[in-house]
């Protein structure tokens, strides 16, 4: 049997997609994602829905019916026939949606930039049809303008954007705002020709990353939520929050903070069946890697429990495509999917000596015979290994389209790939290899001049990369490469992310570089701009040291406990000691938002080096204040002062000798843990003692919460308010206290801590912020504020609950979330 479906892409246009009896709901995707030029790696965030009526539609994902990958075309009008008009049959009618968003929508720009621009087109939709008039009409403006500015300028019209009808624009796109009665209808059309004036310049690029970035907030396209409810029954109905961030999550409601239940990639399996016949009911059970006890969730629907599934599924499987290997399809075929641009043929290159082995191959010098110009140069091949493990593959490829996307003077540059097995990746050949081991040669001769301009050259690459939001997060001299005595280059992207801001990276496995990291890359796997900035004063240290490892002698597990306690590399011989001092103080200051950025530190480095250049003494050389204006560099989540509270002397020895396990142990390993360790055999009285007393602290909180709750009203005297609001944190401080005697047993149990700890310390830094600016409150806002603090307390009390179980007795996940649900 054959027949027609139809995809219907976002923007309105379709697709006809001819079926027989074997083509499944994968197939169709990829056929038609791949027709509108989306790569294979980013076809896997794609998913078709059914469209129920005569036209598509965009309902929230709970009534959206998402079609499973392996389903046969031919079966949907059986499977599915109550939800389709009779006669339906004839033509099968589905929407083509980016439906599991990617970790980062800017490393999907860099990647798949026909897949970044559906995702836009996609939010903006959505929020046009669902969400623009409940929303503020500032953002509707915005992003309206934005979009009117972008397709002018792509359809080149010879029209001056001045001369746009105004008033037809808000008509088409926002039409709903002009029949709100608040809102000024020669206000709203100023306001919207000062945005036209705005963004008329701005390129697409950028027009389309400021709208994605303004939609993040309003439409939280990254995640989807479910009414649900844990365990078995209707008993603990919560919001179940899923997305590539927030792994499986659930909140009380919108206006709780949001707690994580499981980590998506533990989970192994997922089924679900109804609970009774008579009952729409639906109990899906998610099985556990390393032998946690199931999550049992309730769900009012089986659709529900479907797109639940099908969700976490497909996040998962987009997640584990960069973590664990390419997909089967993929590995299957021999050629992978990468730009024309970049494919070099393989006859074109002659490989001769062999420069070194890495971890995912061997790197040859090659002789490259560019087809065009005829002309030969020498370059670097890394030849993948043949029995390299896909995730080797995927990472080389990673490497790759990272490095395509990199022009800069100082970072080796991508010339090609070969994408057959085995992969080649063709780059810029460094002939002196290695800074280290060059470092190491030459270390009789090399003046303070060179070595400062390798710094300076190296800071210049880290300002680009960090401007392209990337992240590298392996700066080393091992991962510098010499192209000339006076000239080095940043290689090694394996490691690179592409980051927003203000945003950490939190990196879920692999080893890691202990001494270079800095110390939230090793307590907290995060990784940031900040963090870079670190490793950049390592690198430095490295140079100045004229190639000596860092923290040579010392275990990895000692120095993070040296560097809390406040140890430092010392200073080289050659480095100038005012510039040392500014490494020691500012670069590797321990909390990240004190770190100067990567700009401020330029223009530190390229003063010292003109000072070395005139020929200064080290001892006279001058180092001045950072002159940019501070940060764009806010690590939110790192915010340290808040999270040592938790970290006691016994703690981070603990922690730093897990750190020297990560390094031992290979990528992928299990994560539960021996829970005959030192701690779990500890007196179990004394245990029992513990938490008892982080029980009773928890409880302190959430009656000081209580007691702040009840008390106040808008007539409430500020003193009194203050009083309750003292009585509040001062309890928590007890609490905090107590829950740093206890220490999570499992790899599992820490995430999950380390995750409230920090959602806790947010929560405190916001009160914080709050109280000092009701310190200096009007009338207007002094209320707000003060609802505000009253507020953050009630999430502070859930996140102290919620610490509790996770630190204490593990009773099966039912009686837990039945016992925090009790106790909030
Ligand atoms: N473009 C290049 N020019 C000259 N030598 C290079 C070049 N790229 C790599 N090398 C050298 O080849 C060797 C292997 O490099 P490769 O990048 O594969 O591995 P690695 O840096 O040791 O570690 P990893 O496998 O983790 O990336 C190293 O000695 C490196 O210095």
């Amino acid at each position: 049997m054959e027949g027609l479906a139809r995809v219907f892409l976002v923007g309105g246009n379709s697709k006809a997609v001819r079926f027989d009896e074997q083509t499944t709901v994968e197939r169709v995707i990829q056929v038609v994602a791949r027709g509108i030029g989306i790569s294979q790696v980013a076809v896997a965030h794609f998913a078709l829905r059914l469209v129920t009526g005569p036209s598509p539609q965009t309902a929230g994902s709970g009534d959206s019916l998402w079609l499973h990958p392996l389903l046969r075309i031919v079966q949907m009008p059986h499977i599915y026939s109550k939800h389709l008009p009779i006669g339906v049959s004839d033509e099968i009618k589905m929407e083509l949606r980016m439906r599991f968003m990617p970790q980062s929508v800017y490393e999907l720009q860099v990647t798949d930039s026909n897949a970044f621009i559906y995702l836009h087109e996609q939010v903006v939709e959505e929020f046009f049809n669902h969400v623009a008039w409940r929303f503020s009409v500032d953002v509707a403006l915005e992003v309206s303008a934005l979009k009117v500015c972008r397709e002018f300028a792509e359809h080149k019209r010879e029209a001056e954007l001045s001369d746009v009808d105004l008033e037809a624009c808000i008509q088409t796109l926002i039409p709903n705002v002009l029949h709100n009665p608040s809102i000024k209808h020669s206000q709203l059309k100023k306001q919207f020709a000062a945005f036209i004036k705005k963004f008329s310049s701005t390129s697409q690029n950028e027009s389309i990353i400021r709208s994605l970035a303004l939609l993040l907030d309003v439409v939280k396209f990254d995640i989807e939520v479910f009414k649900a409810s844990l365990g078995t029954g209707w008993s603990n109905p919560v919001e179940l929050v899923v997305g590539p961030h927030t792994g499986l999550a659930y909140r009380l409601n919108e206006r709780c903070d949001t707690s994580r239940l499981i980590e998506l990639r533990t989970i192994c399996d997922i089924s679900y069946r109804k609970m009774e016949k008579s009952s729409e009911k639906t109990l899906i059970q998610l099985k556990l890697s390393g032998g946690a006890q199931p999550v049992m969730i309730t769900l009012s629907t089986e659709e529900m429990a479907h797109s639940l599934a099908h969700l976490l599924d497909g996040i998962e499987r987009c997640q584990s495509l960069v973590i664990n290997g390419i997909p089967s399809s993929l590995q299957k075929a021999n050629s992978v999917q990468v730009d024309n641009d970049i494919r070099i043929r393989r006859e074109l290159i002659t490989l001769k000596d062999l420069i070194g082995g890495g971890q995912f191959g061997n790197v040859y010098k090659a002789i490259y015979q560019n087809p065009e110009t005829d002309e030969k140069m020498t370059v670097a091949v890394k030849v993948c290994k043949t029995d390299a493990e896909p995730a080797d593959t995927q990472l080389i490829l990673q490497e790759s389209s990272l490095m395509r996307n990199f022009r800069h003077a100082h970072i080796i540059s991508l010339i090609g790939v070969c994408v057959d097995s085995p992969m080649w990746l063709v780059i810029e050949l460094a002939p002196f290899g290695e800074l280290r081991e060059y470092l190491q040669q030459e270390k009789d001769w090399l003046p303070n001049k060179t070595l400062i301009l390798f710094c300076s050259q190296i800071c210049d690459s880290l300002v680009y990369l960090h401007s392209t939001r990337f992240v590298h997060r392996d700066i080393a001299a091992r991962n510098i490469l010499v192209c000339s005595p006076q000239c080095v280059k940043l290689a090694d992207f394996g490691l690179s992310r592409a980051l927003d801001y203000d945003a950490v990276y939190t990196a879920s496995r692999g080893k890691l570089p202990i001494k270079w990291l800095a110390p939230e890359s090793v307590n907290y796997r995060q990784f940031s701009m900040a963090s870079d900035v670190w490793m950049y004063g390592v690198c430095v240290w490295e140079i100045f040291s004229l190639g000596i490892k860092p923290w040579i002698g010392v275990s990895n597990a000692d120095v993070i406990m040296h560097i809390e306690q406040g140890a430092r590399l010392q200073c080289p011989d050659k480095c100038p000691p005012s510039f040392y001092n500014f490494l020691r103080n500012r670069i590797w200051a321990i909390e990240p938002h004190k770190r100067p950025t990567i700009d401020q530190i330029f223009g530190i480095v390229c003063d010292v080096k003109r000072q070395i250049d005139r020929n200064f003494e080290n001892d006279q050389i001058f180092v001045g204040k950072c002159v940019n204006p501070a940060g764009v560099i806010v690590a939110e989540m790192s915010s340290l002062p808040s999270l040592t509270l938790y970290r006691t002397m016994e703690e981070q020895k603990r922690q730093a000798e897990e750190n020297e396990k990560w390094l031992e142990n290979s990528e992928g390993e299990e994560e539960e843990e021996d829970l005959q360790s030192s701690e779990a055999s500890s007196s179990v009285e004394g245990l029992y003692d513990k938490t008892k007393e982080l029980r009773k602290s928890v409880d302190g909180v959430c009656d000081a919460v209580t007691r702040l709750q009840n008390s106040f009203n808008n007539l409430t005297h500020n003193d009194d308010f203050l009083h309750f609001v003292k009585d509040v944190t001062s309890h928590l401080r007890e609490m905090l206290t107590f829950a740093s005697n206890l220490s999570p047993k499992t790899a599992t149990q820490r995430t999950e801590v380390d995750m409230t700890k920090t959602l806790i310390a947010n929560d405190m830094k916001q009160m914080s912020r709050v109280m000092s600016k009701l310190q200096t409150a009007k009338d207007e806002s002094f209320n707000s504020l003060r609802r505000d603090v009253v507020r953050i307390c009630g999430e502070l009390a859930v996140n102290c609950t919620t610490l509790h179980l996770q630190l204490t007795a593990n009773p099966s996940l039912e009686n837990q979330f039945s016992a925090l649900l009790t106790n909030c």
